[in-house]
């Protein structure tokens, strides 16, 4: 269970940050992190990750603070935090000194899956594969809560669906995914949950199959709230 209580973080007077009164992910959840750009994603995953300070709040993980759940964790992000000059492999291997749990086998399958040279350093990659190296490394570690921060950056649309594949057949229950991305329509099937979030704040907590029973369109919803304006081009255009 993940448990935010009063959270705050504010970048500066311009900046909303994070506003966010109560809320729970229990254990096992998928939920996407969604909403425009600026609308606060990446603050958030930052925050349950313990990363920049709250001005006020708490972030509970499994009933302790993150600091002290971090060997349960596994924070994948664009910027990756992979060592260039390391092949997969050694990378892998650095890796296992620090994660305990850290499962090589299942590291070198996935990095195969993903048609990755384990000899060549990760410098040499292209964006895209060096990415990949991170999700490899992310779900290899043995973490029980998993954070990716816009996982499907920069891949194409063979890759994206491969993620997805490898994510559903490896996931465990006890596995919690806190999932940001863009591509809404390609992970709605994926989620159990949505949260949408509008300038820092959580403006929308929907259950996937709640939506499907009201026959709502997960993309629809969060044009409403995200204020989306379809003819907001006519104007701007006028100004040209
Ligand atoms: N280090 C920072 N200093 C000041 N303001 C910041 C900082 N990081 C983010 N912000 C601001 O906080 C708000 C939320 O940013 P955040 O990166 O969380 O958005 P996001 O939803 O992840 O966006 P995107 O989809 O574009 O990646 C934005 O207004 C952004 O300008």
């Amino acid at each position: 269970m993940i448990q935010l209580s009063f959270v705050t973080k504010l970048y500066n007077s311009n900046n909303f940050g994070l506003v966010i009164e109560e809320l729970e992910i229990p254990t096992g959840e998928i939920v996407g992190v969604l909403g425009a750009n600026g609308s606060g994603k990446t603050t958030f995953l930052k925050s349950v990750m313990g990363l920049g300070e709250l001005k006020r709040g708490e972030v509970l993980i499994a009933g302790k603070p993150v600091m002290e759940q971090y060997h349960n964790i596994a924070f994948i992000t664009e910027e990756g935090s992979y060592l260039s000059h390391l092949t997969p492999l050694m990378y892998g291997e650095f890796l296992s000194v620090f994660f305990p749990k850290f499962n090589m086998e299942k590291y070198i399958k996935l990095l195969k899956y993903f048609d990755i040279n384990t000899k060549n350093k990760i410098r040499t990659f292209s964006k895209g594969q060096k990415s990949k190296v991170e999700i490899c490394a992310g779900f290899s570690k043995g973490a029980k809560y998993i954070l990716l921060d816009e996982p499907f950056l920069g891949k194409d649309m063979f890759t994206r669906q491969d993620f997805l594949k490898m994510m559903i057949s490896i996931l465990r229950t006890d596995e919690t995914i806190l999932i940001s991305s863009h591509f809404v329509n390609e992970i709605e099937n994926i989620i159990d949950r949505a949260l949408i979030f509008e300038r820092g704040r959580i403006q929308g907590d929907y259950y996937i199959d709640d939506l499907r029973e009201e026959g709502k369109e997960l993309s629809e919803v969060m044009k409403t709230i995200s204020g989306y304006q379809e003819n907001k081009y006519q104007n701007a255009m006028k100004l040209i």
